[in-house]
């Protein structure tokens, strides 16, 4: 049976904190996140058991990750049909088992034999010593489940056990749903029971610690308010969220090995084709199709968008390279080739998602660019990218000083690269300069073709970038890629950032290299580039709708020795994996996430990202 949606867990662990005001249901102020990443974690395929360690495990030792406040053990496992943990001793420990499918059957030195099945917990405080056993008695089907422990406040207490009435899912659904809290918020009567516990009643344990879960509705929201189930009026917490890997197991050694070959130049030219498709269909929901007919049929998915949004523009993407000191060009703008060669086939892949480049007449003096999709050939299919496939070339150039020699106008007449489309203002300064018709002319009979816009309303010396991107909308640019150079990236953040309720960037994919230059040229001031990309600087933006793409957390992707960020994109939710967003960090299925800094009274939002259930 596929695992259907089941509850995730969230681990909400108490921690000595120094204390503080306590802040009236804000958002986490000055808290501090730190992801665990699945294909991170500790784990373990013994072929009965498939198991991921957060915490040192069995045979997984990692000296920075030994506990969390009192939670010692994060283990998600699955067990095969009719194998198990045999019975085996525990002191000291609570433990606590979290069935998300299949049949977990315990046993213990108490006498309780329970089959727990899916939304059914339990939970044992070993005290000074029980002995038991877990299995899966299942004829074919695995069990999924969590299990916790935690370190109890007190030593050699009496073993307990606890079990729910099973939980269903609408019980936990689009609620964080307590199911464990600190024995010191229960009373004497309470406590005294054990065993099957009454509907609804959390399970007390000997630790400074709330348990949690729930099963998240796709773009749900759920708020955790931290401290909030303790009563607890000031003081710092610490909260852990984990999202289960509820779609199905993913095996970390192959994923191990593709990062490695990705990050260590070991890819065949066939894996980074592949790799760049992958990345560019997880940002824009797409895979660059290299079918020979591709490109220019106005790409029908983009178009309805476009109309969605009712814009007179084409889908925008800005792209550059950067060096990790933030240039994008050596001193004397020299060209400096910053991509790994990997980091280059995906540019190139993602040229040819796009109708148009465009540079500014700068970087065509500068570099004389091709602008072209060369890097992918051979295709997976054999054959070079057709030259139906490529982009035009596009040039801002109000001067009309591309030369003519360049590699943009001899690729079109070889018949091997696409028209290039030069950008000039209408009329004005640059029109009345010597030479310009001429140059209009001689360019003309080169191939290429002119596209006369306005002036910048406020700097006559530039063009207006809603001007522009009307034209080219008009030219059937539909899909339009911006390279560079420093200035016409710089030009276009500022005209983004200015237009606050038309944001003109849609997607912003910026690589990053390794290599420092030391000197050179910097599209921007680093501080600016912070301001504006950097999470965080919403909060301090009156420019909400055009910072609202780059105050999300970008993706992240390893080309060779360069990352690539990618904001927006707008790939749709995906319906394959859970993807869940943790304040400011977004986790995939297998991820948790340590928050620590959390005061007393501040909110934790917990926002559901994908098209599917999360569990929690
Ligand atoms: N690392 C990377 O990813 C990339 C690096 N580069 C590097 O960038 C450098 C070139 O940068 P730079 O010299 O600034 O040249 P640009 O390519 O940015 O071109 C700037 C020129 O474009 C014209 N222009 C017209 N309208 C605008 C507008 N709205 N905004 C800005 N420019 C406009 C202007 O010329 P006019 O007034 O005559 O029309 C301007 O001088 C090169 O060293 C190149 O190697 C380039 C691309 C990518
Ligand atoms: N992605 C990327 N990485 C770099 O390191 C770069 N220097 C650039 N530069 C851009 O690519 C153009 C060259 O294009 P062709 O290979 O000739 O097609 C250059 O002009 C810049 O726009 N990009």
């Amino acid at each position: 049976m596929p695992p259907t949606s089941s509850a995730a867990s969230t681990a909400a662990c108490a921690a000595a904190a120094g204390a503080g005001a306590a802040a009236k249901a804000a958002p986490l102020s000055r808290a501090v996140f730190a992801p665990r990443r699945w294909h991170e974690r500790g784990a373990a395929n013994h072929g009965w058991l498939k198991t991921f360690h957060t915490f040192s495990f069995a045979s997984y030792h990692d000296p920075r990750f030994e506990d969390f406040g009192p939670l010692r053990v994060l283990n998600e496992d699955r067990v095969a049909p009719r194998t198990g943990f045999p019975t085996h001793p525990h002191s000291n420990a609570e433990i606590f088992s979290y069935v998300l499918s299949g049949e977990l059957t315990h046993k213990d030195s108490l006498g309780n034999v329970e089959v727990l099945k899916r939304g059914e917990v339990q939970f044992t405080s070993a005290g000074s010593g029980i002995r038991h056993s877990e299995y899966n008695d299942h004829p074919s089907e695995a069990v999924h489940f969590l299990q916790i422990w935690y370190t109890p406040d007190q030593r050699n207490l009496p073993p307990k056990y606890y079990t729910h009435p099973q939980i269903s899912d609408a019980a936990k659904r689009d609620v964080l749903l307590t199911l464990i809290r600190p024995a010191s918020t229960f009373t004497a009567q309470e406590l005294s029971l054990t065993g099957l516990l009454p509907a609804g009643r959390a399970i007390p344990a000997h630790a400074a610690l709330v348990t949690r879960a729930s099963l998240l509705s796709p773009r749900a929201k759920v708020t955790h308010q931290v401290g909030g189930e303790t009563g607890e009026k000031e003081g710092e917490r610490w909260v852990y969220v984990h999202l289960a890997m509820s779609s199905g197991w993913k095996d970390p050694d192959v994923y191990r090995a593709a990062l490695r070959k990705a990050v260590q130049g070991n890819q065949s030219h066939k894996d980074r084709l592949a790799h760049a498709a992958n990345f560019l269909e997880h940002v824009y929901g797409e895979a660059p199709d290299w079918s020979t007919t591709a490109k220019s049929q106005d790409g029908s998915e983009h178009a309805a968008r476009k109309m969605e949004k009712q814009q007179a523009r084409p889908q925008v993407t800005l792209t550059f390279a950067q060096s990790i000191d933030g240039f994008i060009a050596g001193p004397g703008k020299k060209q400096v080739a910053l991509s790994a060669p990997e980091s280059f086939v995906m540019t190139h892949a993602m040229r040819t998602m796009h109708d148009g480049i465009l540079v500014g007449v700068g970087t065509l003096k500068s570099d004389d660019p091709q602008l072209n999709a060369r890097l992918l050939n051979p295709l997976p299919s054999g054959e070079a990218p057709s030259l139906a496939s490529l982009p035009r070339p596009i040039v801002l150039d109000t001067s009309l000083l591309t030369p003519l020699e360049a590699k943009i106008l001899a690729n079109h007449a070889a018949g091997t690269g696409a028209r290039p489309l030069l950008v000039t203002s209408v009329g004005g300064a640059h029109a009345a300069r010597a030479g310009w018709a001429e140059r209009r002319a001689a360019l003309t009979e080169a191939g290429a073709e002119i596209l006369e816009v306005p002036s910048s309303a406020t700097d006559a010396a530039q063009l207006d970038w809603k001007a522009v991107l009307a034209a080219l909308d008009g030219a059937g640019i539909k899909r339009l890629m911006v390279e560079g150079g420093a200035s016409v990236i710089s030009s276009l953040l500022c005209a983004h950032s200015a237009s606050s309720d038309e944001p003109l960037i849609d997607t912003l994919i910026v690589t990053i290299s390794r290599q420092a230059l030391g000197a050179g040229e910097s599209y921007v001031a680093p501080t600016w580039l912070a301001r504006t990309l950097l999470p965080g600087s919403v909060k301090t933006s009156r420019r909400g709708k055009a910072r609202a793409l780059l105050s999300k957390t970008p993706s992240a992707e390893p080309f060779g020795m360069d990352f690539v960020l990618a904001w927006g994109g707008g790939a749709p939710p995906s319906a394959a994996q859970a993807t869940v967003r943790v304040g400011e960090t977004v986790l995939e299925e297998g991820d948790g996430v340590f928050v620590r800094q959390a005061r007393v009274g501040e909110t934790l939002e917990i926002e559901n990202l994908s098209a599917r259930d999360a569990e929690m």
